[in-house]
């Protein structure tokens, strides 16, 4: 991690839901323009982790934060932050692709549009290049005006990627995106992760080990709501510090 710049950092991070405390005294890195992946057992508190960098976990009422998440330093936490801008430097896309009732060319539209963008030709600018950026400009150029709920759901998940870097995002938030998809759309993905890493920072949470192995630079295993190890992906799963993540990566558990 020496080599790399950090986008966001973790302090202390401590999460309740009520009185059950979901993550214990979490601190890590995430560096620039890498992939790094959460993996784990269910309901080890990954999506939870995840839900924190945009203030996700804001909409649950029950839910209470201690510690600290900087991003570039600054902390998102602080009274201050807009949180519409926070989201718009830090974007999502969940386990179930969802694309809004409307045109393939209005979803991607949708987020300049709110910001007030009326110019036809930098809408149409920003439309194809966020489909070339998410891979699926060659299979929909020909049908932009056509319902969005038309698309399989693999052109979906991209079509909500394109969506989501319309805007400029810095760091994508990705919820399980592809364990929704068949094999050949989760290839697709997964491809596609590789190439936005040049642009854009990434954090993913997966059930799948061989994905988080084959997508991601860095990776956290976590473990009731503790973050067991982390460290570069290819020393975690091939060489992994402690016996807890060695026990799941090798299928004894989780
Ligand atoms: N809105 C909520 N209210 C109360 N408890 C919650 C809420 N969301 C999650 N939890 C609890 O927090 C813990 C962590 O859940 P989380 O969804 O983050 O785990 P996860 O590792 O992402 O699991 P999975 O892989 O099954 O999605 C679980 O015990 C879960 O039941």
């Amino acid at each position: 991690m020496e080599n790399e710049t950090i986008k966001l950092e973790v302090e202390n991070l401590n999460l309740y839901y009520g009185e059950k405390r979901a993550l214990n005294n979490i601190s890590l890195d995430i560096p620039e323009k890498k992939v790094t992946a959460f993996i784990g057992p269910s309901g080890c508190g990954k999506s939870t982790l995840l839900r924190c960098f945009n203030r996700m976990n804001d909409l649950v009422d029950s839910c209470r934060i201690e510690g600290k998440i900087l991003l570039d330093g600054d902390d998102i936490y602080r009274k201050s932050v807009d949180v519409a801008e926070l989201r718009r430097q830090i974007g999502m896309v969940f386990q179930k692709p969802n694309p809004f009732p409307k045109s393939i060319y209005e979803n991607v539209a949708y987020g300049l549009r709110l910001q007030g963008v009326k110019s036809k030709r930098t809408l149409d600018t920003v439309v194809e290049n966020s489909l070339r950026g998410a891979a699926l400009w060659d299979e929909v150029k020909d049908r932009l005006h056509d319902n969005a709920f038309g698309l399989s759901g693999g052109q979906q998940q991209r079509l909500v990627i394109a969506r989501a870097i319309a805007i400029e995002p810095e760091v994508i938030l990705l919820d399980e995106p592809a364990s929704a998809l068949d094999p050949i759309s989760t290839l697709k993905i997964e491809e596609l992760i590789y190439e936005l890493k040049d642009k854009y920072t990434i954090v993913i949470v997966t059930h799948n080990m061989q994905q988080a192995a084959r997508v991601s630079d860095y990776t956290a295993f976590m473990y009731m709501g503790d973050l067991i190890e982390f460290g570069d992906t290819d020393t975690l799963f091939t060489n992994p510090t402690e016996k807890q993540t060695e026990d799941y990566i090798t299928g004894r558990y989780g």
